[in-house]
């Protein structure tokens, strides 16, 4: 893929002002429009080579249409769901976004909620606000010894499990991928979904929205949970299917909820705003200076590094050869610092993997989830446990292996690792060509 020509980039949304000033120090136009409606975004789209948004900005296949000009959209935060990344990628146009800019907000907001909802925190102010001094309406409960359900143990389902352990919770969870060895090492027992929801006091998803996640917790699942379980949703609204929760609640079958995410945003539908055992904010959980700072300023990066063709960190979907494309392989390729690498991968239970790079056919497809650091290097039985030593040198934990099916030659090979190595140099003894990114 040759370097981008991107000379204009509208943002459509209140973004960190680093991303602006580093799109312009590189030469870039830059337009802030916030808040327009669906038509004034088609009229104005068209001008425009990048658009850089954040959960609000519907992109869908009408946008995409309208957009003649578009060959980047940068998500500045996780979530690309308000993007029709099937219409972009038929289009050729590239979806980018900043996955870990904001796992930590998000996962302290998820902990407050779920603080809130063991001590009546929020209804508790409310009623002082009122004049009133009740005491015994807000008898609350501890954390310290309930268990904690986390349904997701990405990025933001890890980071709740650490600082919810702090409190003396026992964290127990369910993820498809992330494996029960890996989730075990943070100190998260999995177990299948049946065997989690009546040991949950509390469950908290950090999912993607995707068909498989699309009520997650609903009026069959909510029968199996432990009467009173309380719940909270800082993923996304439908993950917990709305009218389902709304039942549970009144019918006592959930105790509470904290939500920061509906499916209509803002939820034109009050009952469970107005619900008093229902905690909700107006999806704050990436609004921190620190985590707009950081989506702001990597968005901005990544856009500039497209331009230079230098960058593959971040890129979550790229242009796929048609053909392949109906047959659900994708073949991309990528150009990092002038070199040219192909890759084909797909999609498998809503996960993008890696099937194959250059000619590297991978055993086991490779999630593209996490920390990953791949490496070419000459196939021999100590190569592992060389990177691993290296590795452990700088505290960074080998997580997952992906090996080829060749046994001989220059091979790449792909390791999750529990954070990315500051220093890929080191390697060199070992290794012909090593690069690292976090999806
Ligand atoms: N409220 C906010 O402002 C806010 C901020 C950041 C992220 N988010 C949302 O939080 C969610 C999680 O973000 P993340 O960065 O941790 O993502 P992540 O990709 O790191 O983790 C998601 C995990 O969900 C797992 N998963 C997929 N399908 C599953 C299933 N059926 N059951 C259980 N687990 C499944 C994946 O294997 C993965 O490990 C996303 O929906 C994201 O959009 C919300
Ligand atoms: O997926 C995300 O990054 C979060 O939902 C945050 O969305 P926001 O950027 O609109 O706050």
């Amino acid at each position: 893929m040759a370097p981008i020509s991107i000379q204009t980039v509208l943002i459509s949304e209140s973004v960190d002002p680093r991303c602006k000033a580093i799109l312009e120090e590189n030469g870039i136009r830059v337009t802030e429009k916030p808040n327009m409606k669906r038509d004034e975004l088609m009229a104005e789209i068209k001008d425009y080579d990048g658009l850089v948004v954040r959960s609000a900005t519907k992109v869908n296949a009408d946008v995409i249409s309208a957009a003649h000009n578009l060959k980047i959209i940068g998500r500045a935060g996780t979530g690309v769901d308000n993007v029709d990344v099937d219409a972009a990628t038929k289009k050729g146009i590239i979806v980018m976004n900043t996955p870990s800019g904001n796992t930590i907000s998000a996962a302290e907001l998820t902990c407050a909620l779920l603080m809130s909802l063991s001590r009546n925190v929020p209804q508790a102010a409310m009623s002082m606000k009122q004049g009133n001094w009740d005491r015994k309406k807000f008898m609350g409960a501890e954390l310290y010894g309930k268990v904690l359900g986390i349904v997701g143990l990405g990025r933001i389902g890890k980071e709740v499990a650490s600082r919810m352990q702090s409190f003396g919770m026992r964290t127990i969870g369910y993820d498809p991928i992330t494996t029960p060895e890996v989730t075990a090492g943070w100190g998260v027992e999995q177990m299948s979904l049946e065997q989690l929801w009546p040991q949950c006091d509390y469950i908290t998803v950090h999912t993607p929205l995707m068909p498989s996640t699309v009520g997650l917790l609903c009026d069959e699942t909510f029968a199996k949970c432990k009467k009173g379980v309380k719940v909270v949703n800082c993923a996304r609204g439908g993950i917990i299917d709305e009218a389902a929760l709304l039942r549970a609640l009144e019918s006592r079958q959930c105790g509470g909820a904290g939500l920061d995410v509906f499916v209509e945003e803002p939820p034109k539908n009050r009952s469970l705003v107005e619900h008093p055992n229902v905690i909700s904010c107006p999806h704050l959980g990436a609004s921190t200076k620190e985590a707009q700072a950081r989506c702001g300023e990597d968005i901005a990066l990544q856009i500039v590094d497209m331009v230079k063709g230098k960058s593959l960190v971040g890129v979550n979907q790229t242009h796929c050869a048609s053909d392949g494309a109906a047959s659900g392989v994708c073949k991309v390729e990528i150009v990092v610092d002038g070199s040219s690498y192909k890759a084909s991968g797909s999609v498998q239970g809503g996960v993008p993997v890696l099937l194959e790079l250059d000619d590297s056919v991978f055993r086991q497809p490779v999630s593209l989830t996490g920390n990953l650091l791949f490496f070419k290097a000459s196939a021999s039985p100590q190569l592992l446990s060389s990177v691993a030593g290296l590795l452990a040198t700088e505290g960074v934990e080998i997580e997952s292996f992906s090996a080829p099916t060749a046994h001989s030659g220059d091979l790449w090979y792909c390791v999750g690792v529990s954070s990315l190595p500051r220093d890929l140099s080191a390697l060199k003894p070992l290794v012909k060509e090593a690069a690292h990114l976090t999806i």
